[in-house]
């Protein structure tokens, strides 16, 4: 079974169409970088397939349960690291860390080890008593990530993880979801060609709606015909008519 499988997704916001017949396949286990320029409508597919918002047309499934049918069996089954950081800015990492649990009906004494598990496997344990307005953009993220993974989902999406960050924040960050690969199955966004490059299993290149080409970062530079990923994707977009 994939992971994830859409089905001609459409998104519409009166004229504009945010989202044009999506139809893309992910492997469980994989990770699968969503590229685009701004307005691609790379968030607006992550909003569908986490059912934040409702698609106009088509469909999605995630292990075998529909967007549309089953949203429901959908959530149990994924988690978010949105956009904006979500995390309570009074609260400590722990404390942020046994909020979640409390939010999946999680009792006191099993929040506690889940949220001590999570600061070993996110190593944040240098951090875990500091408030979280007091952390960098960088732990923030991070403790965003760890929030998403204590509900431990099969299917993690991580809108633009690392927007904002410096290279050593970033860096640390990559290697925090290298660690997902194979265990978990990661849908992100990002615009940094190297993010994707360096991260992903495969690429989905996304443009005005549309979904213009999938493939291993050395696939796409090939089809391009081109020496670098770079060029590529310059190739890649302009040859979709969005230069
Ligand atoms: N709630 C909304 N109402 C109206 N239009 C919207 C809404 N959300 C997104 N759009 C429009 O849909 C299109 C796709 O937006 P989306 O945010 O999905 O793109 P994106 O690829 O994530 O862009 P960015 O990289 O800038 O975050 C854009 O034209 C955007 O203006």
């Amino acid at each position: 079974m994939k992971a994830i499988e859409t089905n001609h997704l459409i998104k519409k916001y009166k004229d504009v169409t945010a989202v044009d017949a999506l139809c893309l396949s992910v492997k469980q286990g994989e990770l699968f970088a969503l590229l685009g320029v701004n307005g691609a409508g790379k968030t607006t597919t992550i909003k569908m397939l986490s059912c934040l918002t409702a698609p106009s047309g088509g469909d999605a499934h995630l292990l075998g349960d529909s967007v549309v049918t089953a949203p429901m069996k959908v959530k149990e089954k994924i988690n978010l690291s949105p956009q904006e950081t979500a995390v309570a800015p009074n609260l400590t990492v722990r404390e942020n860390l046994e909020f979640v649990c409390g939010i999946y009906g999680i009792g006191k004494a099993e929040a506690g080890v889940k949220a001590k598990d999570m600061i070993e496997r996110c190593s944040l344990g240098e951090i875990a008593g500091k408030k979280a307005r007091m952390l960098s953009g960088g732990w923030q993220r991070r403790l965003s990530i760890a929030m998403a993974l204590i509900s431990e989902p099969e299917i993690l999406f991580l809108d633009e993880p690392t927007l904002g960050l410096d290279v050593l924040a970033r860096r640390e960050l990559w290697d925090m979801i290298e660690k997902l690969k194979g265990k978990v199955t990661v849908v992100l966004t990002t615009h940094y060609l190297e993010e994707a490059e360096n991260l992903s299993d495969r690429i989905g290149i996304m443009a005005g709606g549309r979904l213009f080409a999938v493939g291993t970062a050395e696939e796409l530079t090939k089809k391009a015909g081109k020496e670098t990923f770079e060029e590529a994707f310059v190739v890649l977009c302009r040859g979709g008519g969005i230069s």
